[in-house]
């Protein structure tokens, strides 16, 4: 086969590629190795909540956070030991009293969805069978993945939950759980029909809010919703990703909020390994992907493409070649799509190829390798940092350390990956593809 670099060297517009591939990657393999668990790896989490520099420090525990002992119970019963810098810092500025709103930002996998569950779960009178608080999140998927959690860490307050996604509520059956959690299209229908009181709400999340309000049809049902609820509920607006114009509609909706942010180049989480690789052509990109899976082992990962046939393509080859795959999009039927999620969550099957329907907030500890078979740009064909940073965001949770593989097959791609470089102050470190022994050497280690 001829020399990829060579020819991409050309096709890529005469970017300098060839210096690129002298960038090691070697360099960024983490050497604090202490544990091996299905694959994943593991810097010792003690060690980082000591650390002051990882997301994941704190000096308090859960129980100087001011939480019930109820809910204490739940968290080591997880088992949670200690909170992350984020759940320390929000959680007594989000269950004070009078109420206040809040609009936080926190790498991925540094327990969020924890300190939703906790504020919620603080926020409501137990002793009244009557919906108090709403989470909203973008897709049913994050939306199952949040309600289990809250029945998880719940379980010993005895809270009652609804599920609110498509295609799961008897239509008009009233609602009478506490916490409802759902997508806002479905919330704002139950709302709508009266099956959902919303007199005795206290608290709305909106958990990736920017995706949220960013989007017409989502930031409008969210609006809607809001302007529902008598009273002012306590808002809580929640991202690893809040771009300066999303903050402002954010500062607008929940106004005089507490505020937890991160400066640009603390967004990308040091867990993360980030590498690329070249490919010449769409073809090449196909086998690439299918060495890399031939030649590691990896506990779990997940495919990111751009467009539903591409996922179904690429899925339908790779399963002829013997590999256990399985392709998720929007196009599913939801119960199709839930039996997919389930399946991947219990680790039936290793390898989940999607688009960016489970870009954001997905949690799957056992998830090693994110590869973008292609990047995501926005309708004006520019690059889009914060999916890239959210689908990334789907390895390398909570302490484990996680690899991320951009396959650059076009000068927009190369231009792309360039770009978050910059943006995010972080190197992603070059693998050629011509060399598979090598390649081998570069992920030894990280995954
Ligand atoms: N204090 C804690 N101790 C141990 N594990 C925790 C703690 N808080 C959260 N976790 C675990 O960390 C993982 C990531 O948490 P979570 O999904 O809440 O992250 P997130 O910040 O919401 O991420 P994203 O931005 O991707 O939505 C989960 O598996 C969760 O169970």
């Amino acid at each position: 086969m001829s020399n990829p670099m060579e020819n991409i060297t050309s096709r890529l517009g005469g970017c300098n590629v060839a210096e690129a591939s002298q960038t090691s990657g070697k360099k960024l393999v983490l050497r604090q190795l202490t544990r091996r668990e299905e694959g994943v790896v593991h810097v010792r989490l003690a060690d980082q909540q000591a650390d002051p520099n990882s997301p994941l420090y704190s000096v308090k525990s859960f129980e100087e956070l001011g939480l019930s002992r109820k809910l204490l119970m739940g968290l080591y019963a997880m088992p949670y030991t200690k909170p992350s810098k984020f759940q320390e810092r929000a959680l007594p500025l989000l269950i004070n009293d009078p109420p206040k709103n809040m609009i936080g930002q926190s790498q991925s996998g540094t327990g969020k969805t924890a300190t939703i569950v906790l504020t919620m779960l603080t926020r409501l009178n137990l002793g009244l069978e009557a919906p108090q608080a709403i989470c909203l999140a973008p897709s049913r998927e994050l939306a199952c993945q949040i309600i289990d959690v809250l029945q998880e860490m719940g379980k010993f307050t005895g809270v009652t939950s609804t599920l609110a996604i498509r295609e799961l509520l008897v239509r008009d059956a009233p609602i009478y759980s506490q916490v409802v959690i759902g997508t806002p299209g479905t919330v704002c229908g139950v709302i709508r029909r009266k099956q959902l009181s919303v007199e005795a709400i206290k608290i709305l999340v909106l958990d990736e809010a920017d995706e949220m309000l960013d989007s017409a049809s989502l930031g409008d049902q969210g609006i809607r919703i809001k302007r529902c609820i008598p009273g002012n509920p306590q808002l809580v607006l929640f991202s690893a990703t809040l771009p300066e114009h999303v903050r402002n509609f954010a500062n607008q909706f929940a106004s005089g909020a507490n505020e937890i942010s991160l400066r640009r180049e603390d967004l990308s989480a040091n867990a993360i390994k980030q590498f690329y690789m070249v490919c010449e052509s769409d073809e090449h990109k196909y086998e690439t992907l299918c060495n890399i899976y031939n030649l590691l082992t990896v506990s779990q990962s997940i495919i990111f493409c751009e467009r539903r046939d591409t996922s179904d393509e690429i899925a339908r080859r790779m399963i002829e070649q013997g590999h256990l795959v399985k392709s998720l999009h929007g196009t599913m039927l939801p119960d199709e799509r839930d039996r997919l999620m389930d399946g991947f969550r219990r680790g039936i099957f290793k390898v989940l190829i999607s688009t960016n329907v489970i870009a954001r907030g997905i949690d799957i500890p056992q998830v090693s390798l994110v590869i973008n078979y292609d990047l995501h740009f926005d309708k004006f064909h520019i690059i889009d940092f914060e999916s890239y940073l959210h689908r990334i965001g789907r390895t390398g949770r909570f302490g484990r350390t996680g690899v991320s593989i951009i396959l650059i097959d076009s000068k927009k791609a190369w231009d792309g990956m360039k770009r978050i470089e910059r943006h995010f102050g972080k190197e992603i470190a070059h693998v050629p593809t011509d060399d598979w022994q090598n390649v081998e050497n570069f992920f030894k280690g990280v995954i």
